[in-house]
């Protein structure tokens, strides 16, 4: 827990009946119970609380006279019994409070003044506080998708998140989506950026990857960088994202926040947090493809989306209907990757490292590489020496994957690459080699047990910071002629009929599934960007025990 440091206010106010000694720092809001009786009694509770400035969202003075008030959802409460006392001198503080899993609530305490000077003295001088914390959105900038997951967007956004906003005195300019890439082409050309600290996308992963499109894109137009060109280095987005989900996969959101609750992103929207995050670029010979935050997937997970697209009438099941098809069909596919391994970084995919809130590993390396970058742009001569560090395998691979971050879901808590960070500037390159159904099933079993995915004979995975990809049927003359010569060493017939599309043994190329979204083409070059984004999170939170010596008991805080 953070020091008090010096103290601004200190007073005795009440809480109810009871006595509390208040006090007010920089960094902390704190009440104490005051003590009646000074022998020790052994079974009476720890009477301190503690909440951090930064996690308070506001601060009311109680102004109502009348005996019943509306709050600003529009609902009606009745207002606390005000034993005789004249309400000014009361004040509420509205803060968070950690739940289980991750969650967050706004939580109230009412705290009653011996009078009305030292009431206001306090909301002033709470206030005065909250004001000196910069990293707080005023003005944010929203796009909901009416038409996300169970279509419930708009009502979860107006019920749950409005509220919140209004009472941290943030001010909005809603969009409702009415087409595909509304968002996406609203951010590239009208959106006035200037006048707002943050975005805010209400929907799933599919929306949110519209907003990093529409804000990257116009980041590099304004900024005179060319998105086309794979060799570019790109220019970090200034204004933050903040997530809200409602649809149906939110997997960035539950990667940054740890839970997919809306009440829990939009108080981190209000603290006005800031979890910066890699984003690879996927161009195709030279030209732009699109930009990924967590799953680059060819073969197995290619295929799964691929196949579950065509039963979108299926609903969510649809995934699982095309994951046991796509397993059982056993598809495998030839091609070369190579890469360019991430060098002079901290951290491996197998150290069995978390990424987690304040992570040091992100801190460290995309430090590193910032310098890096600055160097590169300064001295372009040093891509040839980049040029000679590339590695390149050649093989048949029943999945080729690139997660840039643990890609943990509800349904796959460790995800695709546990140990993989969100914000190192590199992304974790798995080639699962073709094997038996039997050893497949082990590896992907792996992915939910305790037990290392990696640690199979035809699992290898490398940390890289740039890497290509090639299907066998792109390839060059020279290649297909090597790899001929080295296949006739071997089952000449059965190859014969393998690589014959017209036989329909097994298909010679799948798709690149790009964060749920198909690309077009197969022959990719992937390029990570350290941190060109920032979300309005702060990563997974480490649970470590209770934060609180004491929580007041429900009747004295209420949630709202
Ligand atoms: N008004 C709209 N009408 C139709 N499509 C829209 C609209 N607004 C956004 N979209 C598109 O809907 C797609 C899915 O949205 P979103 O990710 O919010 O929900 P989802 O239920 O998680 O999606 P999915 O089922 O594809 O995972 C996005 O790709 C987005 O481009």
């Amino acid at each position: 827990m953070e020091r008090p440091g010096r103290l601004l206010l200190l007073s005795e106010l009440r809480v109810r009946n009871t006595a509390y000694e208040v006090s007010l720092s920089r960094s902390l809001l704190t009440w104490k119970r005051r003590v009646s009786s000074p022998v020790y009694h052994p079974f009476r509770p720890s009477v301190c609380h503690s909440v951090s400035v930064t996690e308070i969202i506001c601060v009311t003075e109680e102004e109502e006279e009348n005996s019943s008030k509306q709050r600003d959802d529009g609902s009606w409460r009745k207002i606390k019994e005000r034993e005789g006392k004249d309400c000014r001198q009361a004040f509420t503080v509205f803060y968070v409070e950690r739940g289980r899993n991750h969650r967050w609530r706004c939580v109230e305490i009412t705290f009653r003044c011996p009078d009305r000077a030292m009431c206001q003295h306090w909301v002033s001088g709470i206030r005065d506080q909250l004001a000196a914390i910069s990293s707080r959105p005023k003005q944010l900038l929203v796009y909901i998708n009416p038409y996300g997951g169970k279509r419930q967007g708009k009502r979860i956004y107006e019920q749950k998140v409005a509220p919140l906003f209004a009472q941290a005195g943030i001010s909005t300019h809603v969009i409702v989506t009415e087409y595909a890439n509304h968002a996406r082409d609203h951010l590239r050309t009208e959106a006035e950026l200037k006048r707002f600290d943050g975005v805010v996308c209400v929907g799933g992963d599919g929306m949110f990857s519209e907003i990093i499109h529409g804000l990257i894109w116009r980041t590099q137009m304004d900024g005179g960088v060319d998105p086309n060109s794979p060799e570019e280095t790109l220019l970090p987005c200034s204004l933050r994202i903040g997530i809200i989900p409602a649809g149906s996969t939110d997997c960035i959101c539950f990667a940054t926040v740890g839970t997919n609750d809306p009440v829990t992103s939009a108080l981190h929207i209000i603290v006005g947090d800031s979890q910066p995050m890699d984003v690879c670029s996927v161009h195709h010979n030279n030209a732009f493809l699109r930009y990924s935050v967590s799953l680059l997937g060819y073969g197995f997970y290619g295929d799964v989306l691929t196949d579950s697209e065509r039963k979108r009438w299926m609903g969510p099941a649809r995934y699982d209907f095309s994951g046991l098809k796509m397993f059982l069909t056993h598809h495998y596919y030839e091609g070369t990757v190579s890469y360019l391994p991430a060098k002079g970084i901290m951290g491996t995919p197998r150290d069995g490292g978390r990424c987690r809130s304040g992570c040091v590993v992100c801190q460290h390396n995309g430090q590193i590489l910032t310098e890096k970058a600055d160097r590169y742009e300064m001295d372009k001569a040093s891509e040839n020496e980049s040029e000679d560090e590339w590695r390149t395998i050649r093989g048949k691979f029943l999945a080729i994957n690139a997660a840039s971050m643990s890609c943990a879901c509800p349904r796959s808590p460790k995800g695709l690459s546990p140990s993989a960070h969100l914000a190192d500037g590199t992304t974790d390159l798995i080639l699962v080699r073709k094997c038996s159904r039997f050893n497949f099933l082990r590896h992907l079993i792996r992915h939910t047990s305790k037990d290392d995915q990696f640690d199979l004979g035809f699992v290898e995975v490398h940390r890289v910071c740039r890497f290509r990809f090639m299907p066998r049927h792109c390839q060059s003359d020279s290649d297909l002629e090597l790899d001929l010569q080295e296949n006739s060493k071997r089952q000449i017939f059965s190859q014969i009929c393998r690589d014959h599309p017209a036989c329909g043994c097994t298909p010679i190329y799948s798709s690149w599934n790009c964060d749920g979204e198909i690309l077009n083409h197969t022959a990719i070059d992937v390029r990570v960007h350290c941190q060109l984004i920032k979300l309005f999170a702060r990563g997974i939170e480490e649970m470590s025990g209770r934060r609180w010596c004491f929580r007041l008991k429900s009747f004295q805080v209420s949630g709202t």
